[in-house]
């Protein structure tokens, strides 16, 4: 039997079987298992996976966000409005067949914008070109799930299913869980607050399940089995997710109302090109970028180029944007000062670990390098010790 059959076969039986105190400790087996199956199908090795040509580009920008959804939402029509790359706009469906670029330039920084094939049900388990599709959306920072909000709303929910499906949690943080393998010593369970889901058999029959007999388990917060199966699966994705209704221009102003109350959720129209500016400024808070601005001593900073770091791709320290501008630059760093919405005072004199906010100015202190004359006469080397006539004689001319 094939994974897909055994995927189908699970979740008919799931399907049929009551939900009750009495079958808790089976469907939450049969989810591992489920879960188990959906990881091998992802694997590279099984039909249709890893990539195919034209869905593998290359990172570009501050950061990454995919356009995902059915066929004829206008994702095209969204990516040449806010990108100007022309991307082939049709009234029938599946235009686009493989994976377009964009660059969105805003604030001064630039976003990559991805236009994907349109995706269908099942997409997750590899109808259409749903796993290349999906695959490239788990390199995105940010999914804007474009939605035709003259069509039904459970078209979102379908969606979102297909993507929970491959291991993608919108708009979710990792549950608070502590989880370790271990060679040796049993399994161990412990909580720092009440479970309310979840009890030691249930969890053993899902550790069961993934055939673990020796691990460290730790709860932080009120988890369900589903958290319980991401935690020990290990490979699951927390994308955040604006979901985009467009052509709003077919709705009434009550609908489009509607609509912009919805949480992360905002009304456009492509052909209007209604509310773009709106969408821009969404697509900038949900990405949380801080640009930083560097400044040399005694110099204006220079506002034209600001480094752009983020929460998720290495943070936003101040030892973040040292290694953004080069990895040496941590040992050569000696402290900053900073001015900007993080700072108590103008100019602040902070650390590495500093937590820096857009639009902060920054200008680094290096360490003293140690060579040349100390001030008393010396001559310093990288060893500290004076150096020599007879070892500076020694050095090889210059070559010309
Ligand atoms: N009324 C209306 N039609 C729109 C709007 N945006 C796009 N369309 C139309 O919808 C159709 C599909 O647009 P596309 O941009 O090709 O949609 P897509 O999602 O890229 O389609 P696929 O490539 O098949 O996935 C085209 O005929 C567009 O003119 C809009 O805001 N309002």
């Amino acid at each position: 039997m094939g994974i897909l059959e055994k995927i189908k076969e699970i979740e008919a039986e799931m399907a049929r079987t009551q939900k009750n105190k009495a079958t808790e400790y089976h469907l939450g087996q049969l989810k591992a298992r489920l879960a188990k199956l959906r990881t091998e199908l992802q694997a590279p090795s099984s039909k249709g996976g890893g990539g195919e040509s034209g869905f593998e580009v290359q990172k570009y920008g501050d950061g990454r966000v995919a356009l995902i959804g059915f066929p004829s939402v206008g994702k095209s029509s969204l990516l040449t409005l806010l990108t100007g790359t022309e991307s082939e706009a049709a009234a029938y469906e599946f235009t686009t067949l493989t994976c377009i670029p964009g660059v969105i330039h805003y604030n001064d920084s630039k976003i990559q914008l991805l236009d994907l094939p349109g995706i269908i049900e099942g997409a997750a388990e590899g109808k259409g070109r749903g796993r290349q599709v999906i695959a490239v959306c788990k390199s995105a920072d940010l999914l804007l799930m474009v939605l035709d909000a003259t069509k039904p709303l459970y078209h979102k929910q379908i969606l979102t299913r297909e993507l929970e499906a491959v291991g993608i949690r919108l708009n979710r943080q990792p549950p608070n869980v502590y989880f370790k393998k271990r060679k040796t010593g049993g399994i161990s369970i412990n909580s720092t607050i009440p479970l309310t889901h979840l009890d030691d058999k249930l969890i053993q029959r899902v550790l069961q399940e993934y055939k673990l007999h020796n691990c460290e388990l730790l709860f932080k917060e009120d988890c369900t089995v589903d958290d319980l199966i991401d935690v020990i699966e290990g490979n699951r994705r927390y994308i955040k997710c604006l979901y985009v209704y467009n052509k709003v221009d077919m709705c009434s102003l009550e609908e489009v109302d509607e609509v912009a109350r919805w949480h992360n959720s905002i009304p456009i129209s492509c052909s209007l090109k209604l509310n773009m500016d709106g969408l821009l400024e969404r697509i900038w808070d949900m990405m949380a970028l801080v640009r930083v601005y560097t400044k040399k001593v005694g110099a204006k900073p220079d506002f034209a180029e600001p480094v752009v770091l983020t929460s998720d791709r290495g943070g936003t320290t101040l030892e973040a944007l040292c290694r953004q501008i080069h990895n040496s630059m941590v040992q050569q760093f000696k402290y900053a000062l900073v001015w900007g919405t993080s700072s108590k005072h103008y100019p602040q004199r902070c650390g590495l670990g500093h937590q820096l906010e857009d639009e902060d100015v920054v200008q680094i202190v290096k360490k003293k390098v140690n060579t040349g004359e100390d001030g008393r006469g010396r001559f310093k080397t990288t060893s500290d010790k004076p150096l020599r006539i007879a070892d500076r004689e020694k050095k090889p001319a210059l070559k010309t």
